[in-house]
């Protein structure tokens, strides 16, 4: 398999099916679910706070603060792997990370409502590199203007997903709550941040 586009207007998505190999995909899944340092962020839904029906952990350079959802994130440092992760998607994809956004959605009923990773520090055009590890759960994108134009994907372990060019401001994206028995998943989206 290789990089496959997803064909939607006013988009550049691509997803790399099985990009990383099972064996180290199992590895990284297990470092990241017993060594991360996961807390609830809380997020800000229809003008209230509220804990994010999930875990999450920012990971980053030390001057990559990042507002998110109304709070103000300052990073936990790299480990050793997903710096070398990082080292990996930057010469693949040739640009920067200098920030991680790790999720860790425990069963079905974690999720993420849609949104659009267009925060002003992440500039005008990012770049978002989104590694999927673990039980495979649904990804919608869903045009903000358009809605009928929408897509759904299927992220297995070791898939690779880029939302690059004008995605982020022209759709929302989502990680839908589910009542099949789905296994444990992480997700590590790479980001560059602007820093202060
Ligand atoms: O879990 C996913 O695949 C999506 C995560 C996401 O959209 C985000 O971290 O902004
Ligand atoms: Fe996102």
């Amino acid at each position: 398999m290789t990089w496959q586009p997803l064909d939607l207007p006013d988009a550049d998505v691509r997803l790399h099916a099985g990009w990383m190999a099972p064996v180290e995909a199992d590895r990284l899944l297990d470092e990241c679910v017993a060594g991360l340092p996961w807390t609830v962020h809380r997020v800000r839904l229809f003008g209230r706070e509220q804990p994010a029906p999930r875990l999450s952990c920012w990971l980053g350079d030390p001057g990559a603060v990042y507002r998110y959802s109304g709070s103000r994130h300052v990073p936990h440092p790299w480990t050793p792997g997903l710096a070398r992760l990082r080292d990996r998607l930057q010469a693949l994809l040739g640009c920067p990370f200098n920030s991680l956004l790790a999720n860790l959605y425990r069963d079905g009923n974690d999720a993420m409502g849609l949104h659009s990773d267009d925060e002003p520090e992440l500039g005008r055009v990012p770049v978002i590199a989104s590694l999927s590890l673990g039980g495979t759960r649904r990804f919608r994108l869903k045009h903000r203007e358009t809605p009928v134009i929408q897509c759904t994907l299927q992220l297995r372990h070791g898939d690779l997903l880029v939302m690059a060019g004008s995605t982020q401001r022209n759709y929302r994206h989502a990680l839908p709550r589910t009542a099949r028995p789905v296994a444990p998943r992480v997700n590590l989206t790479f980001r560059h941040v602007a820093c202060a």
